[in-house]
């Protein structure tokens, strides 16, 4: 955002707002009337206002490698951040303090000088600001602060799809497990443990969108917890917010869950539980995207597996939660037309019979029941219960709410038998906690899942707020500095619009869906 009061002279460096650059670097070659007379580093001269004009750094030619922390440079803007970013991308400094926030540029390609171990032993211990910025500074602060005050630290990942946090999510652990490491003679580090399970979670809970192949569609929480002495004593993997709509519905050119198309590679499995083609059911068929560039969805099916074992369920278990997958993309397929009564709804064909058959069978239901489940509802009176019958959008309805509420406790279920196997330690009284959660989402449509997503992000935007601008503010005020307040958004209203009762968002919500299920 333009800066509101600006001091311009001839000779002054700007950034000006531009249609396709967004920004261009120009000087203030004169003034006319209300308008200001610029050149630009492109070699055009533009008469603009002055409230598209920002500030610039007058000495960016001297430091061609832009600053490492955004605090040192005079001019603290959209355009000025921006270009300080570029700059350091070019030389592949992919990492920028602003204070004791970092911030992170995907490279896009593997660095691996950044992150051996003798990248981490140098960060062991170094006050922090006095090497490169590096995601192992943070990591370290934290470890440190958690010993020095005896108490739990988190660290935010936060960005949109396709950022690079759950990278940095998986380099914050490798770090942490390298300054807390085990006792020698443990076979096994959490963390690996933690990444073992890995593509487990992955299978279930991430999923090809159009900005990454391997997006997470859930948000987690890594606790790793320390001991007394700091080194680790155990994990937990929390998480929230798991994207239940793709379950039943995707946009070509994403794709549902992994899991679903290992299964149908899998060969032995696919067979067994007549899942012949993927093309050829409705939960994947919608888009036309089956396969990812460079990834075999059988040797996938067969890492999934490996991580089972791993994690350490059984094979009785694993057969269960393969047939639960299949009876879902069945339960899809099964389609509806009206029924002999008015508003009632039937069965469609005999195609639509067998997955129906083949759906209770993998649920090990009766058939019978499964369709009275999705074909009627049961509505509670104090008279007693009345079956009442669903015409064929409210009996779909049912079915895709069914497939999404197994696939969502299935999931749970998994992340359970992950906390089991990595082990959790009761006694711990401190642990750095890593927080990677979606960033704010906005698609053409969006959902109440959006909704919760960007309540959550709402949330913690407040929380950044409070702490980075509020907090350095007034230690600012205290000590006396001279110091220009910089403005920050507050959004505390959004907040109560969401959340406030009795007239937030959420309580009108629960209040209408109290109205109506005492209506029914
Ligand atoms: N530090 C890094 N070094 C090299 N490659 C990276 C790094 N960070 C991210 N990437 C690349 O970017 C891809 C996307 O990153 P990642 O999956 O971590 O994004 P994300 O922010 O977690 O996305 P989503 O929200 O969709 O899950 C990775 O698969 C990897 O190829």
């Amino acid at each position: 955002m333009p800066e509101p009061k600006m001091n311009l002279r001839k000779g002054s460096k700007v950034w000006a707002e531009d249609k396709n650059l967004a920004w261009v670097a120009a000087e203030v070659t004169d003034f006319l009337a209300k308008q200001v007379k610029i050149l630009t580093v492109t070699g055009k001269q533009v008469l603009i206002v002055p409230e598209k004009l920002c500030p610039r750094d007058a000495d960016e030619e001297e430091e061609h490698g832009g600053v490492d922390d955004m605090t040192k440079l005079t001019y603290l803007n959209e355009p000025g951040v921006l270009y300080n970013l570029q700059r350091r991308y070019a030389l592949n400094d992919i990492y920028t303090y602003t204070g004791s926030i970092l911030i992170a540029v995907n490279p896009f390609t593997k660095l691996p000088h950044l992150y051996n171990v003798h990248m981490m032993e140098q960060y062991k211990g170094a006050p922090f600001g006095e090497l490169s910025p590096h995601v192992f500074a943070v990591a370290d602060a934290s470890y440190r602060a958690m010993m020095s005050e005896g108490r739990s630290q988190s660290i935010l990942v936060s960005g949109e799809s396709g950022a690079g946090k759950t990278e940095t999510t998986k380099l914050i652990m490798q770090y942490l497990t390298f300054v807390g490491g085990r006792a020698a003679g443990d076979d096994r580090t959490v963390e690996q443990q933690v990444l073992e399970s890995n593509p487990l979670l992955e299978a279930f809970g991430n999923a090809r969108t159009v900005r990454n192949d391997n997006s997470s569609r859930f948000g987690k929480f890594v606790e790793i917890q320390f001991d007394a002495t700091g080194r680790i004593s155990g994990a937990a993997i929390r998480t929230y917010l798991l994207e239940r709509s793709r379950v039943v519905q995707i946009t070509d050119p994403e794709r549902n869950y992994h899991c679903f198309y290992q299964l149908c590679a899998s060969e032995r499995d696919a067979e067994k539980y007549k899942l012949d083609n993927p093309h050829h059911f409705h939960y994947l068929n919608q888009s036309k995207i089956y396969e990812l560039d460079g990834v075999s969805n059988a040797e996938e099916y067969i890492k999934t597996r490996r991580a089972m074992d791993i994690v350490g369920i059984s094979n009785e278990d694993q057969e269960a939660i393969f047939r639960i997958l299949a009876a879902i993309l069945h339960l899809g397929n099964i389609e509806f037309s009206p029924g002999k009564e008015h508003d009632s709804s039937t069965v469609q064909d005999e195609k639509s019979s067998f997955h129906m058959q083949m759906a209770a069978d993998l649920f090990m239901c009766d058939a019978n029941l499964l369709f009275a489940t999705l074909c009627t509802r049961t509505i509670q009176t104090r008279e007693g219960n009345i079956i009442k019958a669903l015409d064929c959008n409210a009996a779909v309805a049912s079915r895709d709410a069914l497939a999404k509420t197994v696939y969502a406790r299935l999931f749970d279920w998994l992340v359970e038998k992950i906390n089991r196997s990595v082990g959790q330690d009761p006694t711990s009284q401190i642990q750095v906690g890593v927080l990677d959660i979606y960033g704010f989402e906005c698609f053409k449509y969006n959902s109440f899942e959006q909704f919760c997503i960007n309540f959550a992000n709402e949330k913690l935007q407040q929380h950044f707020n409070e702490h980075v601008f509020k907090m350095e503010q007034e230690e600012y005020r205290k000590e006396e500095i001279n110091w220009s307040y910089i403005e920050f958004i507050d959004n505390q209203d959004v907040l109560d619009l969401i959340e406030k009762k009795p007239i937030g968002i959420i309580a009108l919500l629960d209040e209408a869906w109290y109205c109506l299920s005492s209506s029914l």
